[in-house]
């Protein structure tokens, strides 16, 4: 196929609902209808065209749009192949824009314009389950999800029919840690570090070439970057596709038990065995730092409608303004502060709850509905990952919700 414009129609695939993927949890919004798109990013070579690979020839019974593209740098796309081979379609063994495969899946190399192509593949958009979208191991998946997640100039178009649903980062077990340490951009934060900073799932590959101590050791790293995501350990990129679709990452809307991800270190639903996990589990500490980029936790009280108007100022303050709100106002342009993700879950007097989820400077801070169902919690909580956030922070929040 030589042409952006002609988009094959999908093979249907038999639906088998056993292997039914999770609904998508969607807000009465209209903005959170769509099809939903995981970006998928990740070191070099940790195994992101493994993962890729396996999702275009296993029968999952979904029609998935695969979509590969240097999107980081749009003034400048490369297509990247992957070789696809199918059992089913033996032709599907060359790389093309856009080639269909027998599961049902469809796989596509944009060499140009890829937000138009991608609204091109929208146009289709009843013939797709799910979009993944792969950076280069370089790009820093923070402004591709922003683009995708609220941005007003595709609220029309693009935006309106895509549901941004997670950033998943594949992370070598082996390079890892060497990886992120000697990482390092222009301004010092690597891009590694940005990947593990802006995730919403982990997947620690390779975990077949390393010890346990390595394992553990690199995920205490991978910690003190984000102490939110969870982190699956596999082998060759192996695991159910629930841990990686429809998470619903960033939809404000969803039950509280998901609103935040516990603290867990790893997958609990595997690899114990054959892994010798010994199963440490380590009470979380509240702020890490590895580089200048850190997590932050910070316990909120139940609160008043007063007082939740007070946090979402101040939010807004260090998210738009990269300041806190007593530190004027930042006119030197110089800020050391800057916040790549964050989440929150807060409860208010009335026994509401609210789920605030952040990345770069959009954030959305909504109320859960129908909570009755699901209980509520006396104490909210706050997670903020990103550049300069020092114990000062927690100091100021913490100020602002004792008035
Ligand atoms: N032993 C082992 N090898 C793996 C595993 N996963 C992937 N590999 C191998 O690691 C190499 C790199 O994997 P890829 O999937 O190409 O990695 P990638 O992230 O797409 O690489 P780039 O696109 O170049 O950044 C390949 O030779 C894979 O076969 C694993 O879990 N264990």
């Amino acid at each position: 196929m030589d042409s952006d414009d002609e988009i094959p129609t999908l093979v249907t695939a038999d639906v088998d609902d056993a292997l039914a993927l999770p609904p998508v949890v969607t807000s009465s919004s209209p903005r959170q209808s769509g099809v939903p798109l995981t970006i998928i990013s990740g070191f070099l070579g940790a195994g992101k065209s493994t993962l890729l690979r396996r999702i275009l020839t296993e029968r999952h019974g979904y029609r998935i749009a695969v979509i590969m593209n240097e999107f980081g740098d749009t003034a400048n796309i490369e297509a990247k192949a992957i070789n696809v081979s199918s059992a089913d379609d033996p032709t599907a063994e060359k790389s093309e824009e856009f080639l269909e495969l027998a599961n049902g899946c469809l796989c596509c190399s944009i060499k140009d314009a890829g937000v138009a192509a991608i609204e091109k593949l929208m146009e289709r958009k009843g013939a797709f389950d799910h979009i993944l979208l792969e950076t280069t191991g370089l790009a820093d998946p923070g402004p591709i999800a922003a683009m995708f997640w609220k941005n007003e100039e595709y609220g029309s178009g693009l935006g309106h029919d895509i549901l941004l649903d997670g950033v998943v980062i594949v992370v070598d077990a082996v390079y890892g840690k060497q990886q992120m340490e000697e990482d390092n951009s222009v301004d010092g934060i690597g891009e590694s570090i940005r990947q593990i900073a802006c995730a919403d799932v982990i997947i620690l590959n390779k975990v077949d070439l390393v010890s346990k101590e390595q394992l553990h050791e690199l995920e205490g790293l991978i910690r003190t970057v984000n102490a939110s995501a969870p982190i699956h350990r596999t082998v060759r990129a192996e695991l159910d596709l629930k841990h990686i679709m429809n998470i619903g990452a960033f939809n404000t809307a969803r039950p509280i038990d998901q609103a935040i991800q516990p603290v867990s270190s790893h997958d609990h639903d595997h690899d114990h065995e054959r892994n010798g996990d010994d199963h440490q589990h380590d009470t979380p500490p509240t702020h890490y730092e590895l580089r200048g980029i850190s997590s932050l936790r910070v316990s909120v009280p139940v609160l008043s409608a007063e007082r939740l108007d007070r946090l979402d100022e101040w939010i807004r303050t260090l998210l738009w303004e990269n300041r806190l709100p007593e530190k004027g106002d930042g006119s030197d342009g110089q800020s050391s502060m800057k916040v790549l993700r964050c989440k929150g879950l807060f409860v208010t007097e009335k026994g509401e709850q609210y789920v605030l989820q952040g990345v770069q400077s959009l954030y959305d801070l909504s109320p859960v509905e129908g909570t009755e169902t699901t209980g509520v919690p006396d104490v909210g909580k706050l997670v903020l990952i990103g550049k300069g956030l020092t114990e000062e922070v927690r100091n100021s929040v913490e100020k602002i919700l004792a008035l």
